[in-house]
């Protein structure tokens, strides 16, 4: 099956980036800002994973000790936007060997996709930030389409914009929603270890291979190791 990949759809957040310092002072920020009691960058860390709505609507659950209801998130997801505006990249990493990996890729003749849950507009300046953009020839992020990961909407999109059969498609990230999305499409995928999970063993979901290191993704590939 991997001799037939011809492209990769990457996630962002927790496969690329380590993106949860700069949301957890977005959603520290916010929260302080709507007089609601804190929560710690350990906390944010499991509750990534389905877009920047539900990460606020998993905070003010928390602090309030109830469901939040949805006129109170509708009226925080400006303020929670605004505070991650300011702080997009400044704490943030890209994870070890990322951009090697993409420019052997990219150099070995690999389509590059990014398909994130992260909302479109936060998306392409973190790429730019991190100088990885010109890597990707396609973007989408949590908002481009009616529906994002798990559900396999944003990878069907990717088959038909590219042209590709389900075989020659990989998904790579973190999060049960990115392999749940994969399999959902019939595509493979490589679930990451160091990212976000929700605290749980990503091999749980079954990926077609479990890496704990970025470049480890090459040699899945067969694709001769640069880094
Ligand atoms: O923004 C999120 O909740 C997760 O983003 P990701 O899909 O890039 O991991
Ligand atoms: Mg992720």
């Amino acid at each position: 099956m991997r001799a037939q990949i011809k492209a990769i759809a990457f996630d962002l957040d927790g496969t690329l980036i380590d993106s949860v310092p700069d949301l957890a002072v977005a959603t520290q920020a916010a929260l302080a800002e709507l007089g609601l009691a804190t929560c710690t960058e350990a906390q944010v860390r499991t509750w990534v994973g389905n877009g920047a709505e539900m990460l606020m609507r998993r905070a003010m659950s928390h602090a309030l000790g109830a469901d939040v209801e949805q006129t109170a998130l509708d009226a925080a997801m400006p303020i929670f936007m605004h505070h991650y505006q300011e702080n997009l990249e400044k704490h943030s990493a890209l994870y070890a060997d990322v951009h090697q990996v993409l420019q052997t890729l990219f150099d070995a003749g690999f389509k590059l996709a990014v398909v994130t849950n992260k909302p479109y507009r936060f998306t392409l300046p973190l790429l730019e930030a991190f100088k990885i953009n010109d890597f990707f020839s396609l973007v989408l992020g949590g908002d481009s389409l009616a529906k994002m990961k798990p559900d396999p909407l944003p990878l069907e999109h990717l088959l038909a914009q590219w042209q590709l059969d389900k075989s020659e498609l990989l998904m790579v990230g973190d999060s049960k929603n990115d392999i749940l999305a994969a399999k959902a499409a019939g595509v493979a995928s490589i679930g990451l270890t160091y990212g976000y999970n929700y605290g749980e063993d990503i091999g749980l979901t079954g990926p077609d291979a479990v890496c704990e290191q970025f470049a480890e993704i090459l040699s899945w590939l067969n694709v001769g190791q640069a880094v």
